[in-house]
């Protein structure tokens, strides 16, 4: 897994879709079925992805769950990293809601660097609905890592 890993920090094209994280990822893993499936692809200096939430992310009837569209958010921020080209987790993450997001309705969620400090990166990105409406915003910091952070060993 280490040296896929590597390999996903290369040059991308515009438009086209960004490997997933890996194959289990709860956001864009293709062989998690709880998962999100989501399919990112790079736009200019960010990242986009069209995704539909389906009723294994409702919350409300209806509508889905706010654990599930910040899921689907931090996973949209981890394929900024590819861009950038150093691994990094998440340290903070924060969502707005302004208005439900709807099951079976397309959204667009794009998101973008807003600067670097060090080892930290101050993202942020939002969710549209169909008429370009923005129906949530979120921010986040995440902190580069070396790749042993994923290999070592904790309690
Ligand atoms: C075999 C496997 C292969 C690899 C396979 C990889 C698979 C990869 C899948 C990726 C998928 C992605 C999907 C989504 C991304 C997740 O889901 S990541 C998972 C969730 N996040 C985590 O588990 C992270 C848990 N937290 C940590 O491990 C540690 O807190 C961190 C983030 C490594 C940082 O710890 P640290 O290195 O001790 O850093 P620390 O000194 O506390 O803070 C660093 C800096 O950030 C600043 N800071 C801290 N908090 C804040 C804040 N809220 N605001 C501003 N600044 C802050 C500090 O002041 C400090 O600043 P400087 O002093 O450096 O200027």
């Amino acid at each position: 897994m280490l040296a896929t890993w590597a390999e996903k920090f290369r040059p991308h094209r515009e438009g086209v879709d960004l490997p997933p994280h890996h194959e289990q990822c709860l956001g864009c893993g293709p062989d998690n079925p709880h998962g999100h499936h989501l399919q990112v692809r790079r736009h200019g200096d960010g990242v986009v992805a069209d995704h539909t939430f389906d009723n294994r992310h409702v919350g409300a009837p209806g509508i889905a769950h706010g654990g599930a569209v910040a899921t689907v958010i931090d996973d949209l921020y981890g394929f900024l990293l590819y861009l950038v080209g150093t691994p990094a987790v998440t340290r903070q993450l924060t969502v707005e809601y302004r208005t439900p997001v709807m099951i079976g309705v397309p959204y667009r969620l794009q998101a973008q660097v807003q600067r670097h400090e060090g080892r930290k990166l101050f993202l942020v990105a939002s969710i549209a609905g169909p008429d370009g409406s923005v129906v949530g915003t979120s921010t986040a910091v995440f902190v580069a890592v070396g790749i042993d952070h994923f290999t070592r060993e904790r309690q």
